[in-house]
């Protein structure tokens, strides 16, 4: 344990027994400078967390919640991803994502064909997994409470066709988000069924949260990569990793920062798991231009441009204020 690691825990201590007024003297004491960036800075004292899963979380960037949503929820999700699948219900934005290597292909129908439902905010059954209250509980403990859903997700990994294109590369969340601060953004990814190293459960890298917003490109992956599916660019190979084996209903709330990814699945079952990145309405959109994040905004617009049919005047900003929507709160600023 570090030094920083040390001090965090004195604080929680204290946290633990007086709450607000040792945050308000460590605010104060801000101006003596420090070697360690300010405690406790990724997680707010709502009364949710436990001083311990403050300082995983502040440490590690993510904590695992077990059993949290139950098992009537995840088998609706379930029901309701299939009649997506047999296009039996039509949901306006939705984005209905085949896997690279079986896009070109006219034989594959139903969920078989389906990587990745994108954007399901619109259906309001699948929605119900980002209003929550057991859900939104938590996020708040990182938001605040002002809360957005601004991007919706319902994975189905594949079994891997053979070209490992069912991997999701090492990459950071923030690197498709123009708002800030990132510490006030969170994914929740909660498992549907059992998800383990055989069908490509999470893999992490603790800690990787403390870094910056890191270059992302396209790995060169010899079977091709799907589109979007960007990954860190240069990162430490002797990282410590972390695979996160959950049971349907464990959720796992994640730092944008954090470099993750998820490795090929070689069952022959689908691996479905559903997410929700949340930030606070106090966040504010930034100017991507000329930074790292240039080349995946361009990317974005030229994808709503398809999809909306919409000219280049909607910005990368455009584009997720249109999507994101208020769960908690007030919408103060995005
Ligand atoms: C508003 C915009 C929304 C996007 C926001 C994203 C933000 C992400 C934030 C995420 C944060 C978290 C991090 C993440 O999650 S990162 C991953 C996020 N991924 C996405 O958002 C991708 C979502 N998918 C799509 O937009 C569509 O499904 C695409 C555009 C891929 C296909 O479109 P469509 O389904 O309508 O198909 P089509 O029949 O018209 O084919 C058109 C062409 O595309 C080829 N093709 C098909 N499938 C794939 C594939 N899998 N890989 C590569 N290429 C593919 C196809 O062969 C054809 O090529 P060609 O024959 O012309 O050569
Ligand atoms: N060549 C690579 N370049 C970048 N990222 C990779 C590469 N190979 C694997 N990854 C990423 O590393 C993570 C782990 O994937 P991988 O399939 O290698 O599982 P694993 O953790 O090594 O488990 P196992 O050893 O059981 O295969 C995934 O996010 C995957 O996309
Ligand atoms: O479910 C997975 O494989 C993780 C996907 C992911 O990290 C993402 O879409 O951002
Ligand atoms: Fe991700
Ligand atoms: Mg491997």
């Amino acid at each position: 344990m570090s030094r920083a690691t040390d001090r965090l825990k004195v604080v929680l201590n204290h946290l633990d027994r007086s709450h607000g007024a040792v945050r308000a003297s460590f605010t104060s004491a801000q101006n003596v400078s420090y070697h360690h960036p300010q405690v406790l800075q990724y997680t707010l004292d709502t009364g949710v967390l436990t001083p311990e899963q403050r300082l995983a979380y502040e440490e590690n960037g993510f904590i695992l919640i077990r059993k949290l949503v139950s098992d009537q929820d995840i088998d609706r999700f379930r029901k309701e991803f299939e009649r997506i699948c047999k296009r039996e219900v039509k949901v306006p934005g939705l984005v209905v994502m085949r896997d690279v290597t079986i896009a070109k292909s006219e034989y594959v129908e139903g969920e078989k064909a389906v990587t990745k439902l994108q954007d399901y905010q619109e259906d309001p059954e699948l929605f119900r997994y980002c209003i929550l209250p057991q859900i939104l509980k938590y996020v708040e403990s990182f938001t605040g409470p002002n809360i957005m859903a601004m991007h919706t997700m319902l994975i189905n990994k594949p079994p891997d066709t053979g070209k490992k294109t069912s991997r999701h590369p090492m990459h950071q969340d923030l690197h498709y988000f123009p708002f800030r601060p990132a510490d006030r953004i969170v994914c929740s990814w909660t498992a549907m069924e059992k998800v383990h190293r055989g069908n490509g459960c999470l893999v992490v890298l603790p800690g990787s949260h403390h870094g910056t917003l890191l270059e992302h490109d396209y790995p060169q992956w010899e079977g091709g990569v799907n589109k979007m599916y960007h990954g860190v660019r240069d990162y430490d190979p002797n990282h410590p990793r972390v695979h996160l084996e959950m049971e349907k209903g464990d959720t796992v709330f994640f730092h944008p920062l954090l470099i993750h990814g998820s490795g090929m699945n070689q069952t022959d079952g689908f691996r479905k798991a559903i997410s929700c990145h949340y930030a606070s309405s106090d966040c504010y959109y930034i100017d991507v231009k000329g930074t790292t994040q240039e080349i995946i905004s361009n990317e974005v617009k030229e994808l709503a441009a398809k999809k909306y049919g919409v000219d280049d005047s909607v910005t990368f900003q455009d584009t997720w204020a249109l999507r994101g929507r208020l769960v908690q709160g007030d919408r103060t600023s995005m």
